[in-house]
């Protein structure tokens, strides 16, 4: 049975995909390419079997969804592309409104318990899919992330930046789990045994892609607006693992956003086998 896969159409993504598609069959994958607010609506109707898509949207639905292991896309520390662009420093934003990217939902939550439990601000938020400058009139801040923040971080602007997975590393001393491979149970169950290969071929994926970083680089489309030794730094800032530390981090984030009543509860972490 086909197994249709969300794809993150952002660099980050990129390694493992990549690895992915040039290292194995891939004749049983329909991959559907979208943002990550996108993949999180078309995970939730069924529409997709499996993505990499938010941790929050585990956190708000985990009853219908398990988790493939030993993978994710974390930070641990600076994270290069989850950014709050703001016109005054972050210690004065109490009271302001700041507006929030449509493609996100983990760092929108991510964003709220940081101005809340580590400056403690009391803050508006609002929607914008208005880039950079545009946002920055209407809003005293802007949350951007994916190729959005790495090309508004890349240009020319005279605002304060703060890194979210910086921030939240300093708040924690923890890792931060931007996105989990999410499994829809149902899917798990129906497709069993495919899903069981395409676990297995995305672990290869992600050991071939950490040895390769160079030559995906030179062929990626992200060459285009970035340079290929920017974007294997950009790579290798990024943790594409699940480890016990990454899991502290990811229960912590649940913890807070349930504290927050921005997730109904804390959400049980089930593995798919
Ligand atoms: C590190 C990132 O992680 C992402 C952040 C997400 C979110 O905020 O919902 C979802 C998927 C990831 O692609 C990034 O996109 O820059």
């Amino acid at each position: 049975m086909e197994i249709r896969i969300g794809e993150i159409e952002y660099a980050n993504c990129t390694p493992i995909f990549t690895a992915l598609k040039k290292n194995f069959d891939c004749s049983g994958y329909h991959f559907v390419r979208e943002v990550p607010s996108a993949l999180n609506a078309m995970l939730s109707k069924g529409e997709v079997d499996v993505s990499p898509s938010s941790s929050i949207e585990y956190g708000k639905s985990f009853e219908k969804y398990c988790l493939m292991p030993k993978i994710s896309i974390s930070s641990i520390g600076a994270v290069k592309s989850v950014f709050l662009f703001s016109r005054v420093p972050i210690e004065n934003l109490h009271k302001k409104t700041i507006g929030l990217t449509t493609e996100s939902d983990t760092s929108v939550n991510l964003l709220k318990i940081i101005l809340k439990k580590k400056y403690g601000h009391d803050n508006e938020y609002q929607r914008t899919p208005l880039p950079l400058k545009e946002a920055l009139q209407a809003n005293e801040g802007l949350l951007l992330i994916g190729d959005a923040a790495l090309k508004a971080s890349l240009s020319e602007h005279n605002f304060h930046v703060y890194d979210l997975g910086q921030q939240w590393y300093e708040f924690t001393g923890l890792p931060f789990v931007f996105a989990l491979w999410i499994v829809r149970r149902e899917a798990a169950a129906q497709k069993h045994t495919e899903m069981l290969l395409l676990r297995d071929n995305l672990l290869l994926a992600k050991k071939l892609a950490y040895d390769s970083y160079d030559s995906i680089a030179l062929d990626s489309r992200e060459r285009e607006w970035m340079s290929a030794s920017a974007l294997v730094d950009y790579w290798k800032t990024i943790s594409y693992d699940l480890t016990a530390d990454h899991l502290k981090g990811l229960e912590t984030f649940y913890r807070y956003a349930a504290e927050m009543e921005l997730i109904p509860t804390q959400p049980e972490i089930s593995l798919f086998s």
